[in-house]
């Protein structure tokens, strides 16, 4: 059974769609980013999902369970991360997670749950004396308080430094791998890139995008660039050159690596040396930003 099961989700603030007719499906287990642009439904596809908000039409099953007639059971196998999370400045970690555990039944003990979200070490200090990234991680632990099997997380890394983030996408792939299914949206494509085996890009409400990371970016073209030798025009290179910035030849290509090569092996011949060479498979950044002008392009005309 899939985990959660999404099918024609709309839903409306008043008479403004918000979305407009999703469907996707997560396995157990996984690690599912929800992507897209300011506005795009991420954040209203997630509070249908966790029962803040009934849909307006089609189907949803989050663990088996309809998330409005059945909230009472989903939220005792859930845990959910929202954006703004209200903490009492005063109050220590340990004092923060013993009072949140009165309202959770059969919560995991606190310690634990700072261990599972890498706060460990920081049981006895004060709420306002957290960074932005540990109150993230705060959060974390609450919503692990009743072991849940699903996580909601709504851009679980915002506001941390890199090494914070990094840790942080430690700490979720551990979860992952005891089993625990995690809906993810993020802002940062290389969290999802580095995070999520299966996405879903949103945009405007509709879904643009979908399907398992690795390969709907096997599927894309990657890019190689370096500085054109002063002796070469683009059109005497083996590889056909897609732009030119500056003196930067750029050529995307299905197998950046196999163009790399080509060309390597044809400037040798020549004695010719390609400064500054480049080569990128696609990322997930390409994707979001080739998708994101197609939109734009699609909304213009
Ligand atoms: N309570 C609300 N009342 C009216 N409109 C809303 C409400 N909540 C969201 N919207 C609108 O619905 C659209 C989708 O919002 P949503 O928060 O789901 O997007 P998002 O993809 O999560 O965006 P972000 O990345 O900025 O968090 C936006 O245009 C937003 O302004």
């Amino acid at each position: 059974m899939a985990a959660i099961h999404v099918d024609g989700l709309r839903k409306s603030y008043g008479d403004f769609p918000a979305v407009r007719g999703v469907s996707f499906e997560v396995a157990e287990g996984e690690i599912f980013a929800l992507l897209g642009r300011n506005g795009a439904g991420k954040t209203t596809t997630m509070e249908v999902l966790a029962g803040f908000q009934p849909p307006d039409g089609g189907t949803v099953r989050v663990l088996g369970l309809d998330p409005v007639e059945d909230r009472g059971a989903l939220r005792a196998r859930t845990g959910i991360m929202l954006q703004e999370a209200g903490f009492f400045p005063d109050l220590t970690v340990a004092q923060t997670v013993d009072a949140w555990r009165d309202f959770v039944p059969a919560a995991r003990p606190r310690d634990e749950a700072l261990e599972l979200a890498g706060l460990g070490d920081r049981a006895g200090t004060r709420v306002r004396q957290l960074s932005g990234g540990e109150k993230r991680r705060l959060d974390l632990a609450l919503a692990l308080l009743s072991r849940p099997d699903l996580l909601f997380l709504d851009e679980p890394t915002t506001g941390m430094d890199p090494e914070a983030r990094r840790n942080t996408w430690e700490v979720i792939g551990d979860l992952a791998e005891q089993g625990i299914t995690v809906l993810l949206t993020t802002h940062y494509l290389e969290e999802a890139q580095h995070l999520a085996s299966t996405m879903l890009i949103m945009d405007r409400g509709v879904a643009v995008a979908a399907g398992g990371m690795a390969e709907t970016l096997a599927a894309r073209t990657g890019r190689v660039a370096f500085e054109l030798p002063d002796s070469v025009a683009p059109g005497d290179l083996p590889v056909p050159v897609t732009a030119m910035e500056g003196r930067t030849a750029v050529c995307r290509v299905p197998d950046p690596d196999l163009a790399a090569q080509t060309l390597l092996s044809w400037a040798g011949e020549r004695g010719l040396r390609l400064r500054g060479l480049q080569v990128r498979t696609a990322t997930l950044e390409d994707l979001f930003l080739d998708l994101a002008a197609r939109e734009d392009a699609k909304e213009v005309a």
